[in-house]
């Protein structure tokens, strides 16, 4: 008996939540929101059985592979614009399908959509940009689940140039919310001493009716 309730209190204090205040966003992280073991089976899973892409985008007018792969993935309605380009999303993989609801439930959130990234290593990387499509509404809730490799994460406002650098570690959960995407751009930067595999998955909400 005492042994179960140490567990679940451990557990608990792993799952607290540290929650950044900055000005024009709203940041809740969850370092250990995932088991190692969970998320070691998650990752090797979604390695092997998702289709993954690595479209070419238009960069200064020429056509070039982004420097990672991705698939996107959720509910038929959720188109999503990229660099010009429009994605149709694939069927929610079932492992997937079960993850957004423990992520709704975590954000008090309803996700129908997600954006998974694989970066083979630290030379695989996201440029400076933020999740603001039209389609995805005036404030996106984005909820951000990272697996394997960790990597940095930096944040920098639009006006102020202030900067946070995260490091998203496996397991770990960010929640960003309020004018986050509005004021704040993000990236994953190159990192050479990353060596092996980070899969990230970024749940977002598409309305049907857009
Ligand atoms: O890989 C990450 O942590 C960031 C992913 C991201 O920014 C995105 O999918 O828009
Ligand atoms: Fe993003």
């Amino acid at each position: 008996m005492t042994a179960i309730l140490t567990r679940s209190t451990e557990q608990l204090k792993l799952q607290q939540p540290r929650h950044f205040s900055l000005p024009d966003a709203e940041l809740t992280l969850w370092p250990n929101w995932m088991s190692e073991a969970k998320s070691r089976v998650l990752l090797q899973q979604l390695c092997d059985e998702l289709d993954w892409q690595q479209p070419a985008i238009r960069l200064y007018g020429k056509s070039v592979a982004i420097p990672r792969q991705q698939v996107w993935m959720g509910d038929p309605h959720c188109h999503y614009r990229y660099s010009g380009t429009r994605f149709m999303p694939v069927a929610w993989h079932p492992l997937v399908r079960a993850l957004v609801a423990d992520v709704n439930r975590s954000c008090h959130h309803t996700f129908n959509c997600v954006l998974l990234n694989h970066y083979r290593d630290g030379h695989q990387h996201m440029g400076w940009h933020a999740d603001n499509e039209p389609e995805l509404g005036a404030h996106p809730v984005i909820a951000s689940l990272s697996l394997g490799q960790a990597r940095r994460f930096d944040l920098r406002h639009r006006q102020t140039e202030e900067q946070l650098q995260l490091s998203l570690s496996d397991g770990s959960l960010l929640l960003m919310k309020g004018a986050c995407q509005q004021y704040w751009l993000h990236r994953v930067p190159k990192q050479s001493k990353a060596t092996s595999l980070r899969i990230n998955l970024t749940f977002r909400y598409i309305p049907a009716t857009v």
